[in-house]
This record gives C-alpha cells, sequence and structure tokens, in this order.
C-alpha cells in the first residue's frame, strides 16, 4: 500500500500495490500495523456498504460529532466516486477547506478520512458501491451535515446531481451552525467532560 497526505493534515490516500498474475492480482487494502506506522488508527468498530443505482447520486456531507467521531476509510468497488471531505476540526490551519479524490473499482485507491471531517460523495457511473471500514459506531443523535453545495465550502462537484435524499437537502448551511459547529468539534471540551 502506498500512502500519500493530502493537503488536509491526516487525509491519505492509500493506492494498492496488485500482485499480478495469469488469474488476476491480489493485493492488501488494509493492514493495521501499517496504519499504525503511518499514524492512522486502524480502529474498525463497523463495516457498511453503500450500493447507488444512478450516476449523479449524491451522499452527504456528513459526520458525527464527538465522542462519537469517525475515522472512516473509503473505497469504490464497482464503478466511480468523486470523494470529498472538508476539515472540521476548529484548530486545523485548514479549517472549511476541502479535496476531492476520484476513488474507483479501476484505481482501487482508498482514502483515509479522520475524525471531525465531514464527508459525502457524488456517483460518476450507474450500480456504483462503495465499503467503508468506520471507527466508531453509528449514533444517530450524534449525527450532523452541511449542504453540498454550501456557499462556505465553495464545493465544485464534478457531475451534475441527479439523486439526493431529503435528508441531505435540509442541512442547514456552515453560516447558520457555525458556532455550534465550532464549539461541538473542539476536542479540548471534550477532554475536559
Ligand atoms: C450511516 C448509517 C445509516 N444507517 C441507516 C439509517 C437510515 O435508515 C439508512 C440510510 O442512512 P443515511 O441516509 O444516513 O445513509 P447515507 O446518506 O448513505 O449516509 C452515509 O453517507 C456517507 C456520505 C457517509 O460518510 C456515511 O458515514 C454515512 O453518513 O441507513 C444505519 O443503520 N447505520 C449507519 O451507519
Amino acid at each position: 500500500m502506498i500512502f500519500s497526505e493530502t493537503i488536509l493534515a491526516g487525509a491519505y490516500t492509500v493506492e494498492i500495490d496488485r500482485h499480478q498474475d495469469n488469474r488476476g492480482y491480489f493485493a492488501r487494502v488494509f493492514c493495521a500495523d501499517t496504519f499504525l506506522a503511518h499514524g492512522l488508527k486502524p480502529a474498525v468498530a463497523q463495516a457498511s456498504i453503500s450500493y447507488n443505482a444512478k450516476r449523479g447520486t449524491l451522499r452527504g456531507l456528513h459526520f458525527q460529532y464527538p465522542p462519537a467521531a469517525e475515522n472512516k476509510y473509503v473505497r469504490c468497488t464497482k464503478g466511480a466516486v468523486a470523494d470529498v471531505i472538508v476539515d472540521l476540526r476548529p484548530e486545523s490551519p485548514t479549517y472549511l477547506r476541502h479535496v476531492i479524490v476520484n476513488l474507483s473499482a479501476d484505481n482501487g485507491r482508498g482514502l483515509y478520512i479522520p475524525e471531525r471531517f465531514a464527508h459525502g460523495f457524488i456517483t460518476l457511473t450507474d450500480d456504483t458501491e462503495l465499503i467503508y471500514l468506520i471507527s466508531n459506531y453509528y449514533t444517530p443523535g450524534a449525527e450532523g451535515g452541511l449542504p453540498h453545495d454550501d456557499p462556505s465550502l465553495g464545493i465544485s462537484w464534478p457531475a451534475e446531481v441527479r439523486v439526493l435524499s431529503d435528508r441531505d437537502k435540509a442541512w442547514k448551511p456552515h453560516s447558520n451552525i457555525a458556532d455550534e459547529l465550532k464549539g461541538r468539534m473542539n476536542i479540548a471540551v471534550h477532554k475536559r467532560s
């Protein structure tokens, strides 16, 4: 596996090293020791699958507030997506900045998303599947989100949005929740409590 840190500290792309032969290939996609050696947390509480029938399906932008915050390790096993992560760590020099990473079954790339990031993706093909390894348990009461077209984030989605859930249409923009977000994402507060 080849790890490359994105411009958002702690968020990594992970390329696979294919051992190819006449049958196809074998490649490691996760190794707890190697993750630790790169400073990534290898904890896995849940693994989940996301299937999307149509191109232009957008899910996000989602996160869980501390102490239920999650690392996510995402891979696309069928089709292709543009994956978007947004840094929501108030102490970070890249607070509110985002990166877009193309994940596909063909490129085999993985994306490691640290805690206190928002995450979303848009499918670039019909019939798209993503697999997540998630470090924490699903905690509906701790969920939060931001609109994918939030002007404060300025994300240029690389495809037309055709399918969006009602929940994802209803997230309040950053300007409405700025103080709450900063307060709830402040790890110093959680360390004290
Ligand atoms: C996220 C999640 C949802 N669910 C349920 C709740 C609901 O009935 C159904 C669909 O949930 P959602 O609409 O939230 O699914 P979705 O919009 O796909 O949510 C996901 O979006 C991407 C961008 C992420 O980063 C994920 O962590 C997750 O938030 O599945 C679980 O049981 N466990 C889970 O971990």
